[in-house]
């Protein structure tokens, strides 16, 4: 009951917003203080209305076990304090050690919302490291930087995906994502140097034209006077762009729906619905055999795998026709894509390993890079001076060019708007992990099998860590200092996770995204649709809206935004070092301290 009402508070402080926001067009400045008065409002009350679940009991911190209660009573009793570290010393048991506060839960409270807003107000109660209960289950929850790091890059042979990969199986199988221990070593050898500057470059022209695609639709739209959904908009850029890169497969999704596109997205879903459910309903012994749902999911599974069999198929072929060497930038300039690379290599894999290995980064490249953008676009709706800031930063570089390598460098404003949304926004806001053995984290000692789970989304916006934590303000980040990443922030800022495990799609996904977001606003003016539902947050792997991003889309009148119908070919000029675009983290020292 009390979970609901925080959760329509949400979306009275969004409605809010939004309205002011849209009055913040006419009278920016003026309406900048209410609009802070009425958030301070609204958070302060959203606050009091969670002290009073936690007073309630809803969440209830455990009792101290026998052992402590013991020695408390004995303490009381007048045993001297000496006396009872040595005979509990004697007895053993990790009693030395304090104890992790623990929170104990209804998962009803945690399903009205998102489940990572509970943990946030959970974290400000409960700190860095607290165990939350549900019954007989439980979960740590991490959200402090330094035991971030401790899991990620200092101890992460300790650690596997748990969960997470138990959900993906039926989809991902052993790709890189659920994969642990040798066949994530070996797979991960195998796949990053597909990943090469050269590969990366060749993307620029796939980015520019696929988001050239958008704007006509766009463009489209707006001569219509139609408002557009522009969640949806952004996750069929992002699978058209994903599909060439990983497997040379032209979805076309922005165009038609066609049976494949289909047969994705009921996959995706699937597997978002299996990474939020209460219970594993896909393992029910006659139900799983029976739901239509279900079926539905293992067609589309089937018609997606056979579709990946072909292109490999096909792939095969051209491979074994062609007569380049193959080498460590290799390239075929008509089907650049991962899927050639791998076969042009020579990996020595199963058809079935390979397929699960295409669908994990086919997944992984897809709904991030959408999410990344939805939301981006969203605060930049909120906020007109940013907006403004970005267009003259890209009307100066570009001119009414697409996007270059080269440019990327000059794009600093906008790199910043996208980190900035990346650290509201984090795709996805919490990492999975298991212990495989004993292990301490922080002070306190774990025990192997123990579900963890890292809320990125608590470290982004921990007011330890950030100044206004939940304000949209990408002037955060200086535009001459170092690109943000996990190792200059400490591991207070995760956008792509950290250590061996860290993101092989990085750079690919910084740059598209720097594509897309500087094309688009270069052409458009963007605003919330008048009427349109409040922006409300949903989880899955990534942050979904509720209802969509329903946007108002006009074009820009100045300067005439014409842009060439040329796309400029990539030349990989030896001396513009992708790595040292600052864009990226260092990826090439994650790469090689994963396979050493
Ligand atoms: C903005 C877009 C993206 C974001 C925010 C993002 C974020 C992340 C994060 C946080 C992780 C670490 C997960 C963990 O430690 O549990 C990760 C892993 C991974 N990402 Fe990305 N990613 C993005 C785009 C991409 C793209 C475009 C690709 C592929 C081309 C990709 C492929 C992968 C793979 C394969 C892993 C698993 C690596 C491993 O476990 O060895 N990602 N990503």
């Amino acid at each position: 009951m009390a979970a609901v009402s925080l959760s329509s508070l949400q979306f009275s402080s969004q409605t809010v917003q939004t309205r002011v926001n849209r009055k913040k067009y006419n009278n920016v400045k003026s309406n900048d203080d209410a609009v802070k008065d009425v958030e301070r409002l609204l958070e302060q009350k959203r606050r009091e209305e969670l002290s009073a679940r936690i007073a309630s009991g809803e969440f209830t911190v455990e009792k101290s076990s026998f052992q402590s209660q013991l020695k408390s009573n004995l303490l009381k009793l007048g045993v001297s304090k000496e006396i009872l570290e040595f005979i509990f010393n004697l007895t053993g048991g990790p009693e030395y050690y304090p104890r992790i506060p623990e929170a104990k839960g209804s998962i009803k409270a945690i399903r009205s919302e998102p489940f990572f807003i509970p943990l946030y107000e959970l974290y400000l109660t409960y700190g860095g490291i607290f165990r939350l209960t549900f019954g007989p289950k439980s979960f740590l929850i991490v959200s402090d930087p330094s035991i971030a790091k401790h899991i990620l890059k200092d101890n992460p042979k300790s650690y596997s995906k748990g969960i997470l990969a138990e959900i993906l199986d039926f989809v991902m199988g052993k790709g890189l994502i659920p994969a642990d221990g040798e066949i994530w070593r070996v797979r991960r050898r195998v796949i990053v140097p597909a990943l090469h500057q050269k590969f990366v470059a060749a993307m620029f022209s796939l980015f520019g034209q696929a988001t050239d695609r958008l704007c006509q639709k766009l463009d489209a739209a707006a001569a219509d006077g139609e408002d557009v959904e522009m969640e949806s908009l952004f996750s069929r850029l992002t699978l058209d762009i994903i599909g060439k890169a990983v497997f040379n497969y032209d979805f076309d999704s922005l165009k038609v729906d066609t049976g494949i596109v289909e047969a994705v997205y009921t996959v995706l879903r699937e597997a978002e619905d299996r990474s939020t459910a209460p219970i594993p309903f896909w393992e029910i012994p006659i139900w799983k055999d029976i739901s239509p749902k279900l079926k539905k999911v293992n067609t589309a599974l089937k018609l997606v795998n056979e579709t990946l069999d072909n292109l490999i198929a096909i792939c095969k072929k051209m491979v074994d026709e062609e007569e380049l060497q193959f080498h460590e930038e290799y390239m075929n300039e008509q089907d650049p894509s991962i899927l050639h690379f791998l076969l042009a290599s020579g990996d020595d894999v199963t058809s079935k390993q390979l397929r699960d290995d295409l669908m994990t980064l086919l997944i992984a490249g897809h709904e991030t890079s959408a999410a990344v953008l939805t939301w981006t676009f969203y605060l930049l709706s909120q906020d007109p001076r940013v907006m403004a800031k970005l267009q003259n930063e890209v009307d100066s570089v570009l001119g009414d060019r697409f996007p270059t390598v080269e440019d990327m460098k000059k794009l600093r404003y906008t790199t910043r708007v996208i980190n900035e949304s990346l650290r509201l926004y984090p795709q996805p806001p919490v990492l999975i992990r298991r212990s495989l053995e004993n292990d301490i984290l922080g002070k306190y000692p774990i025990k192997s099998g123990e579900d963890i789970f890292i809320s990125v989304w608590n470290l982004h916006r921990s007011p330890n860590h950030w100044e206004d934590a939940d304000k949209f303000n990408p002037e955060r980040w200086p535009l001459d200092g170092p690109n943000p990443n996990e190792t200059n922030q400490n591991f207070s800022y995760l956008p792509f996770g950290g250590g061996p495990r860290k993101c092989i799609g990085d750079m690919f996904a910084t740059f598209e995204n720097i594509v897309a977001v500087s094309m688009l606003v270069r052409r458009f003016d963007f605003q919330l649709a008048l009427g349109a539902p409040p922006v409300k947050m949903t989880t899955g792997a990534t942050i979904h809206t509720t209802e969509g991003l329903k946007m108002t889309v006009t074009r820009r009148r100045r300067p005439p935004i014409i842009p060439t119908l040329e796309i400029p070919t990539v030349k990989v000029d030896s001396s513009v070092n992708i790595a040292q675009v600052e864009t990226v983290s260092g990826q090439k020292d994650e790469v090689s301290s994963a396979i050493s």
